[in-house]
């Protein structure tokens, strides 16, 4: 059986009279990239700092087991996170502000590891100040990871990075991710969340409204076949008489039910006299059905 890391359970959090957290209840499994999605203001960060002890909420929080309480909670020692914007000392170097973190008598070696596998080994002894917002990112993710963690939270830890820089954090955190560390991630880039995430909780309003795996989300998803044809407006007609949904404003867009194949798609079009000049698949992304999701809850 899979170890559970992280165990959220019923958290319940109000500001004022506004409620922001409505019983929310997941489980992070060992090993298991957790993306935590939703809207602006959904409550994301509320659950991270929860779960870091920066904020009290009702509920319980476990971590390898072990129920955090807000005043007594070294289980913390095992997690690792960045919440928001990271908090650097601008007059020291990037290897002094880690420095000041890196526990044990293997800290320099492993400070070193993190500093080349980010590739922040060009600048990392200049001041932090001079660094830009992409490189503080680096730092503050660095800094997440230095006296290995066995659970990495990271608010939105692809802000400001560019592509070069998200492509090498993304490798990182799947390099860790293979060493056994669990991560709770939270992403608007839906597209690299989708490269990343096993498994995702989903949020709105404060409350949970799927929990589900990447590969599970994604094959239930809408898939589409996008035809060419020689004449493409009879194609259409042919194909919505015979029952296809055809997606509209775009060429030949035929929304494929589960039970509908590819060939009968071709077969109908073929059976008009129509001449097929080229096929090609296309299935919903994972931002095109988080937004379908969202859509249908609220509605
Ligand atoms: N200190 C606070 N006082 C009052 N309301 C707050 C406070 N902090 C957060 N909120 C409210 O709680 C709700 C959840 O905020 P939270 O920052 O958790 O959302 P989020 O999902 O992380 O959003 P974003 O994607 O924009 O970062 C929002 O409506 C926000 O306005």
């Amino acid at each position: 059986m899979t170890d559970v890391i992280l165990t959220v359970k019923h958290l319940n959090k109000s500001y004022g009279h506004q409620p922001v957290l409505r019983d929310v209840s997941f489980e992070c499994a060992q090993g298991r990239i957790v993306g935590l999605v939703g809207a602006n203001g959904a409550g994301k960060t509320t659950i991270m700092k929860a779960i870091l002890g920066l904020l009290s909420t009702d509920g319980e929080i476990q971590i390898a087991g072990e129920t955090m309480q807000l005043d007594h909670h070294p289980i913390l020692a095992t997690v690792g996170s960045l919440i928001e914007y990271p908090s650097l000392y601008p007059y020291m170097s990037g290897w002094d502000n880690l420095r000041l973190f890196a526990d044990g008598p293997d800290a320099q070696a492993r400070l070193a590891a993190v500093v080349s596998a980010l590739n922040m080994t060009d600048y990392i002894h200049q001041k932090a100040r001079h660094y830009s917002l992409g490189m503080k990112q680096k730092l503050g993710v660095a800094l997440a990871f230095l006296n290995q963690p066995q659970l990495v939270v990271l608010d939105e830890p692809m802000n400001g990075l560019d592509p070069q820089g998200t492509k090498e954090l993304r490798d990182f955190i799947l390099a860790q991710k293979q060493a056994g560390v669990t991560f709770l991630i939270s992403s608007h880039i839906l597209s690299e969340l989708q490269k990343l995430a096993d498994d995702l909780v989903i949020i709105d309003h404060g409350k949970v409204i799927e929990k589900t795996t990447m590969t599970t989300l994604l094959t239930t998803t809408d898939h589409f076949v996008i035809v060419k044809t020689d004449h493409d407006g009879q194609a259409k007609a042919a194909l919505v008489a015979a029952g296809y949904q055809v997606v509209a404003d775009t060429a030949v867009k035929v929304h494929l039910a589960p039970d509908h194949q590819v060939a009968d798609v071709l077969h109908v079009l073929t059976s008009h006299g129509l001449t097929v000049t080229d096929v090609q698949h296309e299935d919903a992304d994972l931002e095109s059905t988080i937004l379908n999701l969202l859509a249908t809850t609220s509605a």
